[in-house]
Formats: structure tokens, C-alpha cells, sequence
């Protein structure tokens, strides 16, 4: 098991180049499955969820070149439909190369997906707007079997916008016959490079960004030449380092839009931010950070579940009270457990946490369960006291590019140690 070893109380300062982003590069590695020639994708961040996924590729009979960040993916001699192994259970996102399969050659097997253990999360919505697609699904020993004579495009309407069903049904639907119609349809920034890309191999998508998405079925989708754009909870989770340890830092790739909710809760903070053209966002935290207000976890453009841990975190520091509602996860508090640990003051009642803020945390030795739960655990402990113990670097590892030496370029007191 990974063990971080980090001595707390250096500043995160500096410049930070945010690298592509985790669940942008996702779904377009399984898209690429539907592509009739060559991909290629820059861009891609080297973290342990692409790895696999790019093995997943292989498993599947893609052949997979991977220079860097930049990868070359030809699905055209793949022959295999079933992906039943243990790759698939790792990971959430595996579950939509069963779109892709499907819109590939109207078959796929697959074993149920993995991923954080955050709650429950069920795929019945992704199965529904299938069936209505004219697909048939058998289950048996947790291998749904799915097959479809003819795809058909029709309407949906998602009862929540989940973003993997809406990923799905994307995948599905570029190949299907006519048009499908998704009303209450994702709109986060992923969803929106997801349709750029599939675009790029000649799809029609109208309405990215939106909560409606006409999407008409084509006959054949050609190979792209595609750059993954930057991750805004990569970026998200630098700006929580800094601003924790007094930090200024210079961030460098995102776009306004994608930080909006998270920068006006940093600014709550009392951190200022300056976008200069070009894509750079300056973040300048006050003495002391500041509370008193309350925030609510949403799908876009409401503040993203995947960064409540990191401010969680934040808060632990921050003058007054903050109210967390976490309503996309049933249990995605796991952070407060090490927090508390470190000193922190919060206090739990089903989705919600309340945030009394101290005025220093402690080292300590911690636990991350999870791959957000673990980057939180980090920033604490480069604003901590003394030396902290943070275990389970391989769920970091899940969604960042060698944070310990991101952290350390930027003036953080990190290593990674082996030591279980
Ligand atoms: C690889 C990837 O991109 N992961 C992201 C994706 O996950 P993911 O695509 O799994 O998230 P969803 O938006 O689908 O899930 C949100 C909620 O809907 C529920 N649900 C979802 C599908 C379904 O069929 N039935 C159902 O009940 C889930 O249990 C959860 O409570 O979006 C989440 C919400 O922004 C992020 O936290 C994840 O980082
Ligand atoms: C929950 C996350 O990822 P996944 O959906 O891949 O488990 C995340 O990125 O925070």
C-alpha cells in the first residue's frame, strides 16, 4: 500500500499547467471503440484510471500506441464483445463500453462496474433509456448480456442528469437509426468534450452544454484527431492546497465556465481570483479563510460533488460555520474521519456536514477510501502541523498525475513511500 509522507506548513505557490482531465479522457478512450479509422488523443493525463482503461482497449482487440500523453487507438480489428474480467470492476467508467459496444456492433457483455465506493450507484438508469433503444438485457452472476437487432433513436427523459447515462446514451445514439431526443441530459464541461469529440468523428449532436440533446444517428463515425481539455478538479484541488497553506498560485489551461460554482465558493472564502486572457486564473488567499455560509453538492452548474471533499477540507481552517449538503452521493464524507483525526471540528447528520472551523490542524495518520477523500487528506496535511501518514495512494493515484511531485515542484514537504 502507498503510504504519503508530507511535513506540513510549506506554502503551495507557484505555477500550475493543469493536465487533461480524468472524466473528459474517459469516455472519449471508449468512444473511440466506434471510430472506423485511427484516433488520436492528446493530452492524456498518466494516471491509473486511463492505464486501465487503455487496457481495456487492448482487451477488446484495439490496438493501443501510447507515446507520452498522446495515444493512437485503432479499434478496427477488434473482434471481442464481453469485457467480464476484473479491469471492468475497478472502475465506474467501464460501464460505458457497453454503449460503445453496442453502437459498435449491436453487442456486449460486461461485468458491473467498479469505482469509488461513494455510495450506491446503480446503472438502471443507463439499462432503461437502453431498453427503450430496442435493446434486450439478460443478467446473470452479475454479467448483464445485451444485444439489439436494430438501434432505434427515440425520446428520453432522464429522471436525474446522470452523467454516465448521458454519456451512454450518447454512444448509443450517434448510432442508431433517426433521431433520439434527451431532455434533462448532463451538462457538465465532460459531457460537452464528450459531443466535441464525437463530432470531430462526424456525429451530429446538437445542444452540448444543455439540458436537451438531439442527437441523429449516422452510419459511420471516422477516426479523429482530438486534445483532452484540462481537468477542473485537478485544478480545483491545487487551488484548495494553496489557499490552505496561504499559497498564491497561478493556474494555467481551464476555462472560466468550468470553475464556475468553485470559484464563487473560494471567493466566500475570502480568496480572490483574476482570469487574464489566455486561460490564466490567479488565486490569492486572505490571512485567515472565512466561513459562515452554506454550500449544496448539484449536477452542472451547481457546485461538483467531486470537489465537497476538497473544500471540506479547506473549511476545516476557515473562520465561522459551513453547512455541506451533499446531495448527488449517499456517502461521501469518508474525508471526515482523517480530518477529525487532524483536528478538525465536524460533525455529521446523513448528507449533511456542519464545519466549525479551527485555527490549525495537526499531523497525523490517515486513511484515504477513496480517490477524492485522499487528495482532501493531502491538502490537509500540507497545512497541518507536524508530519502526517497519508495511506492509500493507489486511489489517488486513480485520478492524479503524481500529485507528490506536483506538490512538492510547487514548495510542498511531500514524498511517496512504500511503507504500509
Ligand atoms: C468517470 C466519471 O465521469 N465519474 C463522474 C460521474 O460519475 P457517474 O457518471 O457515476 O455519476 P452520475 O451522474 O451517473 O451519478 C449521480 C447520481 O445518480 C445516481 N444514478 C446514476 C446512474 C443511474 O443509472 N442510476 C442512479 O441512481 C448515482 O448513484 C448518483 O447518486 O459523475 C459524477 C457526478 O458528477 C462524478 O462524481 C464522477 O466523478
Ligand atoms: C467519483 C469519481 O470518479 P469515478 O466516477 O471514476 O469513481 C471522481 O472522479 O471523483
Amino acid at each position: 500500500m502507498g503510504t504519503y509522507l508530507v511535513r506540513g506548513g510549506k506554502r503551495i505557490e507557484g505555477e500550475f499547467a493543469v493536465r487533461g482531465s480524468k472524466n473528459a479522457a474517459l469516455p472519449i478512450l471508449a468512444a473511440c471503440v466506434l471510430a472506423a479509422d485511427e484516433v488520436v488523443l492528446e493530452n492524456l493525463p498518466q494516471i491509473r484510471d486511463v492505464s486501465q482503461t487503455l487496457e481495456i482497449l487492448r482487451e477488446l482487440g484495439c490496438s493501443v500506441t501510447l507515446t507520452g500523453r498522446t495515444a493512437v487507438i485503432d479499434s478496427r480489428e477488434m473482434q471481442v464483445t464481453a469485457l467480464c474480467g476484473e479491469t471492468v470492476r475497478k472502475m465506474r467508467s467501464s460501464i460505458l463500453f457497453l454503449g460503445a459496444m453496442l453502437g459498435r456492433s449491436g453487442a456486449g457483455r460486461i461485468a458491473y462496474p467498479g469505482g469509488c465506493a461513494i455510495g450506491k450507484r446503480p446503472i438502471d438508469l443507463h439499462l432503461a433509456a437502453f431498453r427503450r433503444m430496442g435493446v434486450s438485457i439478460a443478467e446473470e452472476n452479475e454479467i448483464l448480456d445485451c444485444r439489439a437487432e436494430r438501434l432505434q433513436g427515440c425520446r428520453i427523459d432522464l429522471p436525474f442528469p446522470s452523467v454516465g447515462a448521458t454519456e451512454n446514451i450518447l454512444l448509443l445514439a450517434v448510432c442508431a437509426e433517426g433521431v433520439t431526443v434527451l431532455h434533462n441530459a448532463a451538462r457538465e464541461p465532460e459531457i460537452v468534450a464528450l459531443v466535441r469529440f464525437l463530432r470531430a468523428m462526424g456525429a451530429e449532436i446538437y445542444g452540448e452544454g444543455t439540458g436537451s440533446l438531439l442527437i441523429e444517428g449516422v452510419k459511420r463515425l471516422h477516426g479523429a484527431v482530438f486534445t483532452i481539455p484540462a481537468d477542473r478538479i485537478e485544478g480545483g484541488t491545487f487551488l484548495c492546497a494553496a489557499a490552505m497553506t496561504g499559497g498564491e498560485l497561478c493556474l494555467k489551461g481551464l476555462e472560466r465556465e468550468q470553475l464556475g460554482a468553485v470559484s464563487e465558493a473560494l471567493r466566500m472564502t475570502g480568496c480572490r481570483l483574476f482570469w487574464e486572457e489566455g486561460g490564466l486564473l490567479w488565486m490569492r488567499p486572505p490571512r485567515r479563510l472565512l466561513s459562515d455560509f452554506s454550500i449544496i453538492t448539484g449536477p452542472f452548474p451547481a457546485f461538483p460533488t467531486d470537489m465537497q471533499p476538497l473544500l471540506m477540507a479547506l473549511l476545516t481552517l476557515a473562520k465561522g460555520h459551513c453547512m455541506i449538503s451533499e446531495t448527488v452521493f449517499e456517502a461521501r464524507f469518508s474525508q471526515a474521519e482523517g480530518l477529525c483525526r487532524m483536528g478538525a471540528d465536524i460533525r455529521i447528520a446523513g448528507r449533511r456536514a456542519s464545519v466549525f472551523g479551527v485555527e490549525r490542524l495537526f499531523g497525523a495518520e490517515v486513511f484515504a477510501k477513496d480517490l477524492r477523500c485522499g487528495a482532501a487528506l493531502l491538502c490537509a496535511a500540507l497545512a497541518a502541523e507536524g508530519e502526517s501518514l497519508v495511506h492509500g495512494a493507489e486511489f489517488v493515484e486513480r485520478g492524479y498525475e503524481k500529485i507528490e511531485t506536483a506538490l512538492s515542484l510547487l514548495g510542498g514537504e511531500i514524498r511517496l513511500t512504500e511503507q504500509g
